[in-house]
């Protein structure tokens, strides 16, 4: 994803960073609002149970060489799900058991061959120089991977027309003004709205956009709005709430540098760094009984003495425990059947959990690649980035050249998002093809020649990622937040969607890894129950049926600190 709007933001026009009183601005909001809040919930179990793990009974023998009973079993191998691995091991709990879909590990950190180069699918940018130290951009650093600082610096003479030729420079500074105000405006709002003596109420972006009377509307107005927002978020304005986008502590935390990286290695090369950290390898190989590949998770039976996984090729496995570390687009499908069902609607006393997993939002994200036999677009300095301005908002929006990562490569790619994302992905790849061809020519003339390759990633329809990332959406609480990522029973939540600091960001994923809730699954599978206390949470679980949480009023962890 993006990165790239605060990037844009802050080389283009100079940062305004007030991190200190933000950061703080949001910890108090969020203790504030949980102090004394308790919750009971429980929940039935299936009768059925018991039947069925006689019926399976074989079948947990028959995969018992590979692992025998661990003690908690991770589900998914992305960023989120190693991570929870790393910080089970590296606190005593070897006997892990992790089970991922896909034949590699990384999950939406995914490199492609493409154009005889190495592109990203998913994450590609890293951000640093902030106050406190990025530990993706550390490893990025110490594997020697190629990053390189985007240049978004000229954009006010790179946005194109709908139907050709460039806007005037003067017209689209002057709209970029009205847009970095609007953004200000936004930021302001939203400190003043969390301030104390506010309700924290929320609104959306676009309705602070309301309130600053300025609603982009133009085609030129639409683009640059979407660069400062959907390019970030994924979803419009209207969608995405305000309080808890913005500010953007990625940026506050890790600075306003980012980091494009293009390296043969790929960004997956992050995520295998930490896995041969605990898990056997061999040179760039895992090979390790704990990680088992190409294992698609589809029930999950607990009762108050464990868990039992079934996967897709007739297995089961059983564990005290288990970390379910799949996006919240996996969690919203039908992929993977909770027996007994999460609490839900069916019980309206018990419905929290899975209204806290529908509520929330999976954004679609997606880059599209072109390989052309030769370069007809501007090179050079102040050109990587272009925009493309059209009545129909998010249509084929912003574009970036490889020219400096790769040169001499001929690769474009442009970025889609939401409901136009989904619209293409549903296409014929030489429809869109087609449909990218005829905005190239308008930006570019006809004589520009036919792509010798396209590469559409489709996360949406990916059965093991129904989106890119998650976004916030406006009247979705804090507390509902809360709920996403609590425990029921054995079952803990991870994935870059339960770590609302860094939401949706790779950096997400990975402090969602050692987080609280993981690590209150480390004390509780050490035998060490039924209290922990970690980070600005003290989880008590005083028996399986029940639980609540609290909040350390005095305790203004900071969030950084929580897993180093
Ligand atoms: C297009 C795109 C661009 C992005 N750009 C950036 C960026 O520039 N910078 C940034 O920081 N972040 C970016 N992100 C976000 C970042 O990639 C994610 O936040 C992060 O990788 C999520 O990690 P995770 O472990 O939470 O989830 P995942 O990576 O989704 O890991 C979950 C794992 O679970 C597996 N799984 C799913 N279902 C099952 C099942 N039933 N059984 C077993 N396994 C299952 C999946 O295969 C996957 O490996 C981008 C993401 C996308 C898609």
């Amino acid at each position: 994803m993006l990165l790239a709007k605060h990037g844009a933001f802050y080389h283009a026009y100079g940062p305004e960073c007030d991190t200190i009183d933000s950061h703080r601005g949001r910890t108090k909001r969020e203790d504030d609002y949980k102090i004394g809040e308790r919750r009971t919930q429980s929940w039935s179990w299936g009768a059925d149970f018991d039947h069925r793990i006689k019926v399976e009974s074989s079948v947990v023998g028959a995969m018992a060489s590979a692992s025998s009973s661990p003690r908690v079993i991770i589900i998914g191998a992305g960023m989120s799900g190693i991570l929870a691995a790393k910080t089970l091991h590296d606190s005593g709990i070897q006997d892990i058991l992790i089970l991922e879909a896909n034949s590699k590990i990384g999950g939406r950190i995914h490199r492609a061959q493409f154009g005889g180069h190495t592109v990203e699918l998913g994450a590609n940018w890293v951000i640093g120089g902030g106050p406190r130290s990025n530990r993706l951009y550390e490893i990025a650093n110490k594997l020697k991977l190629k990053t390189y600082l985007s240049d978004f610096g000229n954009i006010s003479a790179n946005i194109y027309k709908q139907e050709g030729g460039l806007y005037p420079k003067r017209i689209v500074s002057a709209a970029l003004e009205v847009a970095e105000a609007r953004d200000q405006f936004c930021s302001n709002f939203s400190t003043r709205l969390s301030s104390p003596g506010h309700n924290h109420d929320d609104v959306s972006i676009l309705v602070s956009q309301r309130l600053f009377k300025q609603v982009p509307t133009t085609p030129l107005e639409m683009v640059i709005d979407y660069f400062y927002n959907d390019y970030e978020d994924a979803e419009p304005p209207r969608v995405t709430s305000l309080l808890n986008t913005i500010p953007r502590y990625e940026f506050l935390d890790f600075g306003d540098q980012t980091y494009f990286l293009a390296d043969s290695r790929g960004f997956e090369s992050i995520v295998l760094y930490i896995a041969k950290q605990f898990l056997s390898h061999k040179h760039e190989a895992i090979r390790d009984q704990r990680l088992k590949l190409n294992k698609v998770v589809r029930e999950i039976n607990y009762s108050k003495t464990g868990v039992r996984v079934k996967t897709e090729d007739g297995y089961m496995y059983q564990a005290k425990y288990v970390i379910v570390s799949v996006s919240v687009g996996v969690l919203q499908s039908d992929l993977i059947v909770f027996k007994p069902h999460l609490p839900d609607l069916l019980n309206v006393k018990q419905q929290w959990k899975t209204l806290a997993i529908y509520d929330f939002d999976m954004a679609v994200y997606t880059k599209i690649f072109l390989k052309f036999p030769s370069k007809f677009w501007p090179s050079g300095p102040g050109t990587q980035f272009f925009l493309y301005a059209h009545e129909k908002r998010g249509y084929y929006p912003i574009w970036q050249h490889l020219e400096t990562e790769m040169p001499g490569s001929n690769i474009l790619f442009v970025t889609v998002t939401d409901e136009e994302a989904k619209r293409i992905e549903q296409q014929p790849d030489i429809k869109i093809q087609e449909e990218i061809m005829d905005v190239l020519k308008k930006m570019f003339g006809n004589n520009i020649p036919q792509p010798e390759d396209i590469l559409i990633p489709r996360w949406w329809s990916n059965r093991f990622f129904k989106g890119s990332f998650s976004n916030w959406p406006i009247g979705y609480s804090q507390r509902r937040h809360m709920q996403l990522k609590e425990p029921v029973g054995p079952i803990y939540f991870s994935g870059e969607h339960t770590y609302s600091r860094y939401l949706g960001y790779a950096d997400a994923a990975y402090f969602a890894g050692g987080n609280s809730d993981v690590m209150d699954c480390q004390i509780r599978a050490s035998g060490d129950y039924p209290l922990s206390e970690f980070g600005i949470l003290t989880y008590c679980l005083f028996c399986t049926n029940e639980y609540y949480i609290e909040f350390h009023p005095l305790k203004q962890c900071e969030v950084n600190d929580e897993f180093q």
